[in-house]
């Protein structure tokens, strides 16, 4: 049986094209940039005022000048308006060009009111409070390139730069299916055989955390039309998430099926637990994830495995992340174990206590559930204090 790394490695190692598309720039957000983008003019566009008061000519002040009459105003938004007469001053606002004639500004704060005129005080130097053209970058520059994904700041530059219609990476069309014919629809009430479907919505959060909204269905046990929906579903999208019907029952179909529907295997079955029987596969075009159907199983299968091959193939960082145990953790068998952890992140590094629950059918221990901690396979004793890699329960 594969072990966790090699699994994972393997999970990344499978890339897919999934070009670009180009979306409007209030649509960006979160989207992996496939452009670069250049400056189209200066940073700031021109010498910039960046706080309200006066500006003057420094000459008329080193001379000795104290007292100066208003020649005009200049609000942000106006075109600039020389100031001819070296003895007067020009009210400015903040973003307003610098008047031409004039050289340095003094904020309101620092000036005194002399009837319709302004009195400066000492200590007054050239050039002040103006933000200059061109110093934070240069018409022509290279501000970002393809592979950055889109923040707040990114947003603000693509903005700034006139860029409207922004070329990201295209999202994974992405489809969720339970299987099992104990599953029924969260809206429907269940016999008191069956149980609502919670896996998919599990799932289907994850992705629409990252923009993806996936198709949910429900793939019946009966093979025929099982196996049809499959088909249709692998054909119409680029990732496939299943969930259930992957381990020894007699109705887990699963793998058959998608070797039927001609999904290469990668592997079936991790040395972990939980989430022992996932089986991962693709074909030229599609990536499937069939998830064991244990409500943590299915989970630890997507924070993983699914996360980090999702951001690989998005070209976004995957951050790693550690957690100090807070209390010493056996666990004797040759697996790795995904330990529920509820996380203290009061304390310098993350404290993570294991959640008591009854395994992985229970779906409730997840509400005590931050995250995981991996402790890997070739030890079984994990002492308090040690740090080990931890999956956080976040976005995918
Ligand atoms: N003889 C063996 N039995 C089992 C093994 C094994 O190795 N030998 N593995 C166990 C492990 S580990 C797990 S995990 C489960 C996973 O089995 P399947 O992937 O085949 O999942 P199912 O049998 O279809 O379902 C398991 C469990 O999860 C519930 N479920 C299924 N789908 C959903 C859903 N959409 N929402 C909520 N809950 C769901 C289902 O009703 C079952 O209770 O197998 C062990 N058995
Ligand atoms: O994958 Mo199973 O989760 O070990 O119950």
């Amino acid at each position: 049986m594969i072990h966790y790394s090699a699994a994972l490695d393997l999970v990344l190692q499978q890339s897919f094209d999934w070009g670009t598309e180009t979306v409007p720039l209030d649509r960006a957000t979160g989207r992996v940039l496939r452009q670069e983008v250049h400056a189209d003019r200066d940073q700031p566009p021109f010498d910039r005022v960046a706080m309200d008061g006066i500006a003057v000519d420094y000459t008329a002040y080193a001379a000795g000048q104290r007292r100066f009459s208003v020649s005009h105003l200049a609000p942000a938004g106006t075109a600039p308006q020389v100031l001819r007469d070296k003895t007067q001053c020009v009210e400015v606002m903040t973003g307003a060009p610098l008047p031409p004639g004039t050289t340095t500004v003094i904020r309101y704060e620092d000036l005194e009111k002399d009837g319709q005129d302004f009195r400066l005080p000492e200590g007054v130097t050239d050039g002040n409070s103006i933000h200059r053209r061109a110093k934070d970058a240069v018409a022509g520059d290279l501000m970002m390139e393809a592979g950055r994904k889109i923040g707040p700041a990114e947003l603000a530059i693509l903005a700034t730069y006139g860029v409207a219609q922004v070329k990201v990476g295209r999202l994974p069309r992405v489809a969720i299916a339970s299987t099992g014919d104990e599953v029924v629809p969260v809206d429907r009430t269940p016999l008191d055989h069956q149980i609502r479907s919670s896996n998919v919505h599990q799932l289907a959060g994850l992705f629409r955390s990252v923009g993806i909204e996936p198709t949910l269905d429900h793939l019946p046990d009966a093979a025929d039309r099982g196996q049809e929906k499959l088909r249709n579903l692998i054909d119409r999208h680029d990732l496939l998430l299943l969930s259930g019907g992957v381990s020894k029952g007699k109705l887990d179909h699963v793998p058959d099926w998608l070797a039927a529907a001609g999904i290469e295997r990668l592997f079936h079955r991790v040395a972990q637990r939980p989430g022992k029987p996932l089986w991962v596969g693709r074909n030229a075009d599609a990536m499937v994830f069939a998830l064991p159907g244990n409500p943590v199983s299915s989970l630890v299968g997507a924070v993983a495995y699914v996360g980090p091959w999702l951001r690989r193939q998005l070209g976004v960082a995957d951050d790693k992340y550690a957690v100090g145990l807070a209390e010493e953790v056996s666990f004797l068998p040759a697996l790795t174990l995904f330990l529920s952890v509820t996380v203290d992140a009061s304390t310098e590094v993350l404290s993570a206590r294991p959640v008591v629950g009854s395994g992985s059918g229970d779906l409730v221990s997840l509400l005590r559930t931050d995250g995981f901690a991996v402790l890997s396979a070739d030890r079984s004793n994990f002492p308090a204090g040690e740090s080990f890699p931890y999956l956080p329960l976040r976005l995918l």
